[in-house]
Order: C-alpha cells, then structure tokens, then sequence
C-alpha cells in the first residue's frame, strides 16, 4: 500500500451547499390529470405545425357540420376544379406554387420524418453525448419532377463532405436511385439531393455556334440543374478522362463546335492530333488548321512547331501584354489531342516520345497566357501514364473503370464531394462531372452529342480558311 495517494489533474471542488429534494406523493387521479393535458398539449403542437392538413380537414368538419354533406362535396369538387383550372392555364407556376410543395409535405411526413432518427443512426450521421443521443435536424423538403431536396442542420463537428461520403448510403435508406450532398451559404447547413429521374437520361443534341466564341464560357452541355454547362477555356489547358466508350469524343466535339464561329473567322487555329489513326477526328478536317494522326514522327514535329510560335509569340507579347487577346493575325492557337496516352506513354520510340514530352511540357507551362490551349482525351489517368496531369487547371471526368481515379482526375476528395465518376453506366456515354468556379462539389453534366452528319456538315460550315492541305493529306 502506498504511503502517501498523488492523483494529477483538476481537484473538483466540493460543493459548499448540499440539498436534499423532498418526496413527493402524488395521487393517481392528478397523474391521469397530467398525462391527458401533456397529450392535448402535443396534439395542439402537432395540429399547428401540420396545419396544411389540419386546416383544411377542420374546414371540412365544420362545413359538413354546419351545411350537410352535399356542400361539403360541392366545396371539394369547387377546390379541384380550381386546381385543374390553374394547371391548365399556367402549369409552370401550378407546379412550382401548387403542386411541389404539397408533394414536398406530404414526402416529409411520410418518407423522410418517420424514419429519420433510425437512418441518421445507421448512417453514422448521429452522436452520442453525455449518455443522449444526437440527430442532424431535418428543416425543409423540396421536391421537383427529378427529386427531392433535404435541408439539414448538422451536428456540431460535421461537415458537408461528410455527408457527401454518406449520400449514397443515404439514398439506399430512402430508396432513392442516387444522393449527392452539397454545402450552401451557411456553415451549420447541407443540402442533401435524391434523384428519382436521371435529368441527364435524354441526348443533348448539338448547340447553337456563336459567331465570335465566348472564350469565358464555352456552352458544351447541361448540368443536371437545366442550366448550361460552360467551361471558361481563356488560360486554361483541358484534360478529359474516360474509360472506352464513356464519349470523350463528344466532350473534343462540343468544344471543337464551340469554337467553330472562331475558326471561320480565323480567330481561332485548331491543330487536331488523333494518335488513333485518324478515326475521332477525321470527319472535321476542314476545322483544322493542321492536322497530324497515325505518324508519331509527324506529330512530334507538329508539336515543335506548335513550341516555335508559341515562343515567338511569347517574345513578341512580353512586355507589351500580360494575357493575349486573339485576332486573325494572333489566332488562338488550340491543339486537340485524342488520345493523349498514345503520345505520352504507347511510342514504341524512346526518342520521339522524349521529343513529345518535352513539347507538351513546354505547351501546357507556358502556353496558356500567349493563347496556345491544350485539349487532350485520355482513358487511364494513372500518373505514369499521364505525368502532366497537374499542368491543366480545368478537367472533366466521364465514366470511369475504378473509384481511385476519380480523385486522380478532378483532384482531391472529390468522389467524397460527389464525383461518382465509377458509378456512370455504360448506357450513359457523354455524362461526366466537372469542378466548377467557386463551387466546392463536383457538378453532373451531359455533353452534347455531334453524330458523323453533324460534324461534317459543322466542317462545311466552318471551314477553316487553309484546310486544303490538311484534306488532301486525310483523304490519301
Ligand atoms: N454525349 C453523348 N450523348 C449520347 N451518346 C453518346 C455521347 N457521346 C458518345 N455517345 C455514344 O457513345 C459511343 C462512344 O463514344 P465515343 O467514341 O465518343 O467514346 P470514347 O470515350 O471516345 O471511346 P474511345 O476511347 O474508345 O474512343 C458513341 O458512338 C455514341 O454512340
């Protein structure tokens, strides 16, 4: 035993007064007494905050009450006929005003509040503390034709990306088809969204072509809100990854479209590079200023001369700009490459690859502010495959063979923040996810779709003022 007891930390100090609280009896009768008045209490509770059911069935009950049944049905077939009326004559704000919100309650009450404490628990989103268990408090349900949106207060300690990681789990507890989670303006809040359409299930066709493209942003989709996708290429390299068939044609094709007005004009310069043999990009050969496939000799010299004028370019503009403004005597110089692994990684020959290295390092670190822009598909983003990776600011991820590489394409934690790019069916070539501006999660997308006609008759349209070399070569 030891002699003397010495226990580190805080002493509690002991409470100067001690009460003690006396017993109470109470009679049975008064306990009845205080059972029923908690009971009416909640009722009262329950009848205000569901007053869009308790309204109009307290109206009901004093109209059948006060005039009979047959007004009742009278009143009825007067609130339904005013709603069909409202549909027909202006559907839109029937919907949105009408329709949704009472669809929204009515989901709230019956989907998501009962089983909300049970779900939060089983997807790790509750806490315990001090012996009482915590759930994120569920505020408002929206719904629309494609799904429903859950606001929500978190707990003190979460974070949006923590209930992103949750959203799948989420859904499945719900049977919902899909959940993604995003932050909103206010840090103590999440905005959880369920998917029971796919908004992006339809073909987008082709987009209208401005004549002067608007570099800032170039419409090549939609998102999955409705709105148009437009991806800022103005200093910016684009990197596009997808397994086979996941439709980085499209993507290469909507931009090539985008930009068409330019090319037309001479504003723009479009160098295309088909590692492939050809078979992507051929159909557009008169976009191209130049246009270099199948020879890995030839497109490594397309590539050096793409660094010599970038480089006269550059010791023309120093001092005099600091980003180039493109004209018909400066074109925007874009070179869109398919297939970028074929170049970086697939040469058999050591030398011709080093020499492409070493042009597409040069291209992407210093192109971007004397208006030369790299646009390159690729399949596998692994970084022995693709050790410039990082050198493009903006990048699309479409379907892809395994989760790991979503982070490797869109950047960090992104698949946390909702960037399933793994989980795009095969039945979905064309959809894919892009970081936008300012905006923490990925956004879902679906790029337009040019089929063969449309890119020829884009190339007729078009035509880029000295295409004549490029097609005699194509077509020998
Ligand atoms: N945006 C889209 N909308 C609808 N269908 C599309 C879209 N993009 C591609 N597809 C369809 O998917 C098929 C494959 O697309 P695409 O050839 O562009 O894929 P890819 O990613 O380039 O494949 P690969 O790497 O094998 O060349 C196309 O033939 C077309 O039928």
């Amino acid at each position: 035993m030891p002699l003397i007891n010495i226990i580190p930390g805080d002493k509690i100090p002991v409470a100067p007064m001690n009460v003690r609280l006396p017993a109470w009896r109470v009679p049975g009768w008064l306990l009845v007494f205080w059972w029923l008045a908690r009971g009416l209490f909640r009722l009262i509770v329950l009848a205000v905050r569901y007053w869009w059911l308790s309204l109009p069935a307290g109206l009901a009950l004093w109209v059948r009450a006060e005039f009979g049944g047959l007004v009742l049905a009278g009143v009825v077939t007067t609130v339904a006929a005013g709603c069909l009326g409202w549909w027909r004559w202006h559907p839109v704000s029937w919907l949105r005003f009408g329709w949704y919100p009472l669809v929204a309650r009515i989901r709230a009450l019956v989907v998501y509040r009962p089983r909300w404490a049970s779900v939060m628990a089983t997807c790790g989103l509750a806490t315990v503390f001090g012996g009482d268990r915590y759930v994120p408090r569920l505020l408002r349900v929206r719904c629309d034709w494609w799904g429903d949106e859950l606001t929500v207060r978190m707990l003190p300690g979460q974070i949006p990306d923590d209930w992103g990681q949750a959203a799948e789990r989420l859904a499945y507890a719900f049977r919902q088809h899909t959940g993604q989670a995003r932050s909103t303006g206010r840090p103590d809040r999440v905005v959880v969204r369920f998917m029971r359409r796919d908004p992006l299930a339809g073909v987008v066709a082709p987009l209208p072509v401005a004549d002067t493209p608007d570099l800032g942003g170039l419409p090549l989709g939609v998102r999955e809100d409705g709105e148009p996708y437009r991806l800022r290429l103005a200093g910016s390299h684009v990197l596009i990854a997808g397994a086979t068939g996941a439709g980085k044609g499209s993507v290469l094709w909507s931009l090539i479209r985008s930009l068409a007005g330019g090319v037309r004009s001479g504003l723009v310069e479009v160098w295309a590079f088909d590692p492939k043999g050809g078979m992507e990009l051929a159909a557009g050969v008169p976009l191209f200023a130049r246009f270099a496939y199948d020879d890995p000799d030839g497109m490594a010299g397309v590539l050096d001369e793409a660094v010599k004028r970038m480089r006269l370019r550059a010791s023309r503009l120093r001092g005099v700009t600091r980003q180039h403004v493109p004209t018909v005597e400066e074109p925007l110089l874009v070179l869109v490459i398919d297939e970028l692994a074929a170049l970086t990684a697939y040469i058999t020959d050591r030398k011709v690859r080093d020499r492409i290295k070493e042009s597409l390092g040069l291209l992407l670190s210093q192109g971007r502010a004397v208006g030369v822009h790299v646009i390159a598909a690729l399949q596998d983003p692994r970084k022995d495959v693709l050790p410039f990776r990082d050198l493009f600011p903006t990048r699309i991820g479409l379907r892809l063979t395994e989760p790991e590489q979503v982070d490797m394409v869109l950047g960090d934690a992104a698949r946390d923040r909702g960037a399933l790019c793994d989980r795009i069916p095969e039945t979905s070539p064309g959809v894919g996810f892009v970081v936008l501006d300012g905006v923490r999660e990925p956004v879902r997308v679906r790029f337009a779709y040019l089929t063969d006609d449309d890119i020829r008759s884009l190339g007729r349209t078009y035509r880029h003022l000295d295409h004549t070399a490029n097609e005699k070569e194509a077509t020998a």
